[in-house]
């Protein structure tokens, strides 16, 4: 297990991780997600013991990176894939890291088989395209057959082929009891691959929970609606009396109507109460990309100049309700979608429970650097700063 309490790093004036606690336990992938920028890398590196924290620690199974006996044989990790020397064959690479850490040599021809990299095991990793660097940084981090995994976005480069191989892998490592600890931005992915997700925003967490509950504390499901295209006024006489009947109605591109604050049940009845024949009435519920996209919006740090000036500012998806809205009529009864919680007042992104200080009780770290931050995206374009210590890999 890893286990993080009060974690902070900070770099000169820049706090890049602001006091996280959270435990990322065994048998299940972990994910780690947050928009760029908002300390993943940091955090990984420091309990890689690659960084040291400005304030409180990180462990794995109990003790600090650099504590751990034999630490290769326990942890593997995969952080740079660009991190090996370019003239140096695949295998060699590979015999290197083993020699260090006395691991026996035919396990390096393991891995290279289970990488699927066997038959350009000696050719230089130079040569190398973005998807073969990223399956060597991959046997590199089961090459100590390690219990604790941590992959930073392992399936950039990776065609379809690699991503889902990547998938079955790190689903296949967890169901072998070890803790898989996994970032990536690509949502899809995330959602078939990890169980339980950890997110940051700004260095802080704003979500430690299962992907399940995450999505359905962060989504606006909705109801879709057809009524027969042949005839629209059935259509507007509908949207009428949802309307009255207290929902909230959206028309989509494809004719069909967005229904939001109504169970289903009730949609029916007000359809068949107005007269009115539905040719479709089904339920829908937000992906984890859209979920994510509502947690994080006040946390962004990097947007595009264009995106601001046409006040694209993180859009909710169409037909989100209104979050201050009051309590709707038919809340309580099965089937009605809920509109996802509001943020919590003053603060710059919704805080998870029990926050700052975390669930584990974390130390101290000052004061909040986040805290006197304006609570909604930037109105400036910010500073073009590319920052990261390994971008050319992503
Ligand atoms: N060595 C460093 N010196 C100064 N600032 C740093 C350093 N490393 C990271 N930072 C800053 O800390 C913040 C967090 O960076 P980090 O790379 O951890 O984010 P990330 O979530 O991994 O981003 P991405 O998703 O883009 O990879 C950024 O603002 C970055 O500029």
């Amino acid at each position: 297990m890893i286990e993080a309490v009060g974690l902070t790093k900070r770099y000169g004036a820049k706090t890049a991780v602001y006091n996280l606690s959270f435990q990322v336990r065994p048998g299940t992938v972990t994910g780690f997600l947050g928009p760029n920028g908002s300390g993943k890398s940091t955090t990984m590196r420091m309990i890689l013991g690659l960084d040291n924290p400005s304030a409180g620690h990180v462990t794995i199974a109990g003790h600090p990176y650099r504590k751990l006996p034999n630490a290769p044989r326990h942890v593997g990790a995969l952080l740079d894939a660009k991190a090996v020397h370019g003239g140096r064959h695949a295998r060699n690479h590979l015999l290197c890291l083993a020699q260090l850490s006395g691991i026996p040599a035919r396990r390096v021809d393991e891995v290279l088989g289970v990488v699927g990299l066997q038959d350009v095991a000696k050719k230089r990793s130079k040569g190398f395209s973005l998807g073969m660097g990223q399956r060597l940084g991959i046997a590199s981090a089961l090459l100590g057959d390690p219990q604790v995994l941590l992959f930073d976005e392992p399936v950039n480069g990776l065609d379809p082929e690699g991503i889902l191989w990547v998938r079955n892998l790190m689903k296949q490592l967890a169901a072998e009891g070890r803790t898989v600890f996994v970032s990536s931005h690509l949502m899809s992915e995330m959602a078939l691959t990890a169980e339980h997700l950890i997110v940051i925003g700004r260095g802080q967490l704003l979500a430690d929970m299962s992907v399940k509950d995450f999505i359905s504390a962060n989504s606006a499901d909705f109801a879709r609606v057809r009524t027969p295209d042949t005839d629209p006024q059935q259509r507007e006489k509908l949207t009428a009396a949802l309307t009255e009947a207290g929902g909230q109605v959206l028309p989509e591109q494809d004719g069909a109507l967005r229904v939001t604050g109504l169970p289903l049940p009730r949609i029916s009845d007000v359809a068949h109460g107005a007269s009115v024949r539905l040719w479709e009435l089904s339920p829908h519920q937000a992906s984890l990309e859209e979920a994510y996209m509502r947690m994080t919006q006040g946390a962004v740090d990097y947007r595009s100049t264009i995106d601001q000036r046409a006040g694209l500012q993180q859009q909710l998806p169409a037909g989100a309700p209104d979050q201050f809205a009051p309590p709707m009529p038919g809340q309580d009864q099965p089937g009605w979608y809920a509109p996802p919680p509001p943020q919590q007042g003053g603060q710059p992104f919704g805080m998870p429970q029990g926050a700052p200080g975390g669930p584990y009780g974390g130390a101290p770290a000052g004061p909040n650097p986040y805290a006197q931050q304006a609570p909604a995206a930037p109105a400036q374009a910010p500073a073009p700063t590319p920052h990261t210590d390994n971008e050319d890999s992503r």
